[in-house]
């Protein structure tokens, strides 16, 4: 029954319109059917092979596998249909081929194998779209669970696949899957009726075998409930049918029932020869519970026969098939429980991986977080910077422009008085200190009145600016222009004799002589009175070097303007000094 599990591996439609495409949908068709065939078709598409889109190329290896397992070379057939999975990227190929796997694991009953392999098959099946290879997986995960005693689970499956509206051939070995599993659950069906719907829609597929294995359950829960002579004839009357399929696990089954079944009738002739057959039969097929029932069979027979010797060796044969039997039990146990521990293993392994992953992805987006928060900072620290650069930059212009403000006459743009006056005492206390000349320049323009008088207010500013200019260009570097007020002017010179500040006062009075109005479209001639007083004839203090300019100042004009007068020691006090020009 196990390969025929193998044979419900459902057709894939292979899309190509090539000849080749249509051979290969043919072989895979009919390779349960019409095994000859099949082989044929195997052969033509192998010589062909150079034709096939490498996912025909998978189909036909898979078909190849399948032919392995088939012929019963279950270890290359394990061998091909792993290494197909492992290297299709096909969901549907990978479930089909780790199907054959897990089946052919069941075959070989290498379980623990099976079972891990069935979770990797498991862990694809909603990935493939096609219903068909989705029930292979289900129909092999139904076997295998069956094989290794958990029934229950072999149930859930065939229920999976009765809900997915299972159909055919795996609808029908599913059928009969299930009346075998919940049997061994103590749990058949109720209704009779449930296993004969199973029977004959195995009969309408033309699954013959699979109905008289159906045949055998529905005999057990007829005997079960009482109606042991319809059982025995319920098998009877199918023998020959069965006996012409040659195949030894339905005829050991079908024995081995009929001569416990027999027995309890008390046709004990009958019952022997029954169980001899179902021995027979199951003489290459080891632990199994057809020997189990067939020995008890015959032992019991024996016992009431009086025969010593034949009770005591069926007693013998009987206990060693039921001690292998439940051997078996056990070690199917201990293959699900080594298997599902090592598939938790590995989901927990999974599981701790991904953790790690979850914790490293975290750490990741936590770097980057404060990577960006540190960026933003960073940003905002920038730009506050900025904005108090930018602030303090405005401030101090401010402040400057203030300063300037309030230190430059806004008419000529030379320093005001109070500003010529503060710069002109540290320079003064600078030279005192410093023991060196200074001198300082006072000037007053001469009719300025009649100008503005005549010309106006602007032109009269207009002569302003120009007398402050030529000042300023006459100056030295070290020197200072002011305007002290109205029409007045002061140079304070430093490190210079008395000589060298005359002869400035004499250059400003040249270049302010040289003013020509008519720049500004008039006709005035702009002259000044100069009066130069030195350090060295009353010493560095500012006011007293302004009084004594100025008093030669007022000299000038007196003597009649247009000139520069030295105050000389002695005038206004001090000695009158001589005018020049
Ligand atoms: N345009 C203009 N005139 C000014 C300014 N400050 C003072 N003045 C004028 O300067 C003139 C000074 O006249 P006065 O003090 O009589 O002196 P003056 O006419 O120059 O005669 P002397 O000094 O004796 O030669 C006045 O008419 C003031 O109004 C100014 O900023 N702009």
């Amino acid at each position: 029954m196990l390969w025929l599990a193998l044979a419900l591996a459902p057709p894939v439609s292979a899309s190509t319109p090539a000849a080749f495409g249509d051979l290969l949908s043919q072989a895979d068709a009919l390779r349960s059917a019409d095994p000859a065939r099949f082989e044929v078709l195997l052969a033509r598409l192998t010589e062909r092979v150079h034709e096939a889109t490498p996912a025909q190329r998978e189909l036909l290896d898979y078909l190849k596998a399948y032919r392995l397992g088939y012929t019963g070379r279950f270890d290359l057939a394990i061998e091909a249909g792993t290494r197909l999975f492992e290297t299709s990227s096909d969901p549907a190929i990978k479930v089909r081929a780790g199907g054959l796997v897990v089946s052919s694991r069941a075959v070989t009953r290498e379980f623990v194998e099976g079972l891990v392999f069935l979770d990797k098959v498991l862990a694809l099946v909603e990935q493939v779209d096609d219903a068909e290879v989705r029930h292979h997986a289900w129909a092999a995960a139904g076997v295998i669970h069956n094989q290794v005693g958990q029934y229950a689970q072999a149930v859930h499956y065939v229920e999976l696949l009765q809900a997915d509206g299972v159909q055919g051939r795996t609808r029908c070995f599913t059928g009969v899957l299930r009346l075998e599993s919940l049997g061994f659950l103590d749990a058949a069906p109720e209704d009779p009726a449930e296993f004969q719907s199973v029977i004959d829609y195995c009969l309408s597929q033309g699954e013959t075998m699979l109905a008289n294995f159906g045949r055998v359950h529905l005999a057990a829960k007829l005997a079960a409930d009482g109606q042991v002579p319809v059982a025995v004839s319920l098998l009877e009357s199918r023998l020959g049918e069965i006996e012409a399929t040659g195949y030894p696990r339905l005829l050991g089954e079908v024995h081995a029932r009929l001569a416990r079944l027999k027995l309890s009738l008390g046709w004990r002739e009958a019952a022997d020869a029954h169980a001899l057959r179902a021995v027979a039969n199951s003489s290459g097929i080891a632990n199994t519970q057809v020997l189990v029932q067939a020995h008890e069979v015959l032992y019991e027979n024996a016992l009431a026969r009086g025969d010593a010797a034949a009770t005591l060796q069926h007693y013998r044969q009987y206990a060693e098939a039921e001690r292998a039997w439940l051997d078996q039990v056990k070690a199917r146990e201990l293959a699900y429980q080594m298997a599902r521990h090592e598939s938790l293993q590995k989901s927990q392994t999974i599981e701790l991986l991904n953790r790690q992953n979850d914790v490293l992805r975290l750490e990741q987006q936590v770097a980057a977080k404060t990577a960006e928060a540190n960026r933003l900072l960073i940003g905002l620290l920038a730009l506050l910077a900025a904005s108090v650069f930018y602030w303090a930059y405005k401030v101090k212009r401010m402040q400057v422009s203030l300063r300037t403000m309030a230190q430059t006459d806004a008419l000529t743009g030379v320093s005001n008085r109070h500003h010529f006056t503060q710069t002109a005492e540290a320079l003064l206390e600078a030279c005192r200190r410093g023991g060196a000349d200074a001198g300082l320049v006072m000037l007053d323009l001469d009719h300025f009145k009649a100008i503005n008088d005549q010309y106006g207010h602007a032109a009269g500013d207009w002569a302003l600016r120009q007398v402050a200019e030529a000042c300023q260009a006459a100056c030295p570097p070290d020197g200072r222009v002011g305007r002290l007020g109205g029409e007045e002017f002061a140079l304070l010179v430093v490190n210079q004799d008395l000589a060298s500040v005359v002869g400035l006062a004499r250059e400003c009075r040249k270049r302010i002589a040289s003013i020509d109005a008519r720049g500004a479209g008039h006709a005035f001639a702009l002259t000044a009175s100069f009066g130069v007083a030195g350090s060295r004839s009353g010493g560095h203090d500012f006011d007293g070097l302004l009084a004594r300019a100025d008093d030669a100042l007022y000299r000038a004009k007196r003597e009649g303007r247009d000139r520069v007068c030295v105050h000389m020691p002695g005038s206004h006090a001090d000695a009158p000094s001589p005018a020049s020009r």
